[in-house]
Parts: C-alpha cells; sequence; structure tokens
C-alpha cells in the first residue's frame, strides 16, 4: 500500500526523515515511536502533502506528490485536526465530501457514526476538543473510503469513548477497508494490528507483523530507569 524507499525529509536544518524504506501491506498498521520522531511527516511524504528532499514513495502504487488524485481514495484525519473556524462541522464534512467526490448524505453517516450529528449546525469554534476530534474522525470517514490515515486517534478522548471508536475501526477493518495508524496509545489497537512500524530520529527503529514485534514494543514503552526496557 505505501511503499518507501530512502526517503528524506528536511525542513532548513531539521531532519525529520533519514532515509526511511518501509513496505507497509494493507490492513492495519500501527505507526508508533517517540515525540518528534518523524511519523506525521511520514505520513504527510507518503500521502504527497509533502515533497521528498530525498528518496522516493508509493501511495496505492503511485508518486503521491506527482499524483494528488491518489488522495480521493484516502481518508485522513490529522493531529492536531485543523479546521476553518467560522464554518459550521455540516459545512466542513461536505467540503470534504466534494473533494473526495463522495454525495452529501455521506456526511450526515459520518457525523452519526462519531456522534457528533446534534452539532453538524453549529460553528465549529464552539466545539469542545472531544467534538474536534470526532469531527476530524468523521472528516476520514466521510464518503467511505478504501484507506484511512488517522493520526492520534484517540487523543482528546475520555475513556469511555475509547473503545467506541476502537469499536468503529474494527468494523470498518472487517469490512476490508486499511487503516494506517499514529498512536501513542496502542494497546487498545493490539488485537487489531497486522503489521506495526516504529520511526524514531527520523529512521524506522522496528518494523514487522505486529504479533512478532510485541514484546519489543511492550519493552520500548517500559518507564524511563526500568532497565528491561531499550533505548530508543
Ligand atoms: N512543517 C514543518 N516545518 C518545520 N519542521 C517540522 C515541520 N513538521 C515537522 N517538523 C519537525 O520535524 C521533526 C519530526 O516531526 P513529526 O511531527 O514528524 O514527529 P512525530 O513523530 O509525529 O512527533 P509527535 O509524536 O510529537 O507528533 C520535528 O523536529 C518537528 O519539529
Amino acid at each position: 500500500m505505501i511503499e518507501a524507499e530512502n526517503l528524506h525529509k528536511y525542513f532548513g536544518p531539521i531532519k525529520a526523515l533519514q532515509g526511511i524504506t518501509v513496505e507497509i501491506p494493507e490492513g492495519l498498521t500501527l505507526i508508533l515511536g517517540p515525540n518528534g520522531g518523524g511519523k506525521s511527516t511520514f505520513m504527510k511524504v507518503s500521502l504527497g502533502l509533502y515533497r521528498p528532499t530525498k528518496g522516493t514513495v508509493r501511495l496505492l502504487g503511485k508518486d503521491p506528490w506527482r499524483h494528488p488524485e491518489t488522495r480521493e481514495s484516502i481518508g485522513v484525519a490529522f493531529d492536531p485536526g485543523r479546521f476553518p473556524k467560522l464554518t459550521t462541522g455540516r459545512e466542513w464534512l461536505e467540503f470534504i465530501a466534494r473533494a473526495r467526490g463522495a454525495n452529501p448524505g455521506d456526511v450526515e453517516k459520518a457525523a452519526r457514526l462519531f456522534g457528533i450529528e446534534e452539532a453538524l449546525d453549529r460553528r465549529i469554534d464552539g466545539y469542545s476538543s472531544g467534538m474536534l476530534k470526532r469531527l476530524s474522525l468523521a472528516q476520514a470517514f466521510v464518503g467511505e473510503p478504501e484507506v484511512v490515515f488517522l493520526d492520534e486517534p484517540l487523543a482528546n478522548l475520555d475513556f469511555e469513548s475509547v473503545p467506541e471508536i476502537v469499536g468503529i475501526i474494527k468494523r470498518w477493518k472487517e469490512r476490508g477497508r486499511s487503516f494506517v495508524i499514529i498512536s501513542h496509545i496502542w494497546e487498545p489497537f493490539e488485537a487489531l494490528a497486522d503489521y506495526g512500524v516504529v520511526i524514531s530520529g527520523g529512521k524506522v527503529y522496528l518494523e514487522g507483523e505486529f504479533g512478532q514485534i510485541t514484546q519489543d514494543i511492550v519493552k520500548m514503552f517500559r518507564p524511563v530507569g526500568d532497565n528491561r526496557g531499550r533505548d530508543l
């Protein structure tokens, strides 16, 4: 689904990606790693939103920078989500639906899925942080795209919302949709993840079938000072 080879991305002196080579298969892939490690940059380069400084990336078989139309079949939720605050949730989701060639009826469906249908006609600047997260998730799911990228889908959600959102992702995965999920809260996805990639210091630190790398991931997330862990 994503094939990156020797991918580099620099922002002036900041070397955000320093030679990422990875093949992300269909299914659900979790991308993990420390703050500032390059996860979101990798996602944005893979989507063709940033041009690689060096190296190549292919998304669904195409160079996403040269073929931005590839994004039409992909849903994306960024973190933090960025919205035009003076518009309503409905106006924003309709804009996304049009850009994706979906029909306006899909907006209500996506809003219902994430429980924000009552807020659709309110201006986004009145949304709480949890509602903003739900709006960004609805944005990623509107039009039922084949592939969904989610950056921190569980951030700003209360404890009860976590199983709800994970359950939605599980149902969609069972219907054949693929996911690329960046999340510091990875445990709720453990049973769903097919593949895992750990990005640290702009490089792939660890990758593989999720079941095979779970133990290494558990060690990585042990508290600092616990010498059973591994340093990233
Ligand atoms: N648009 C940008 N302009 C300049 N520097 C950037 C930009 N985007 C990211 N960076 C820098 O690139 C590095 C990698 O950032 P990135 O957001 O990809 O990391 P991350 O692994 O997603 O981090 P986090 O877990 O904190 O979200 C950081 O040093 C960041 O400050």
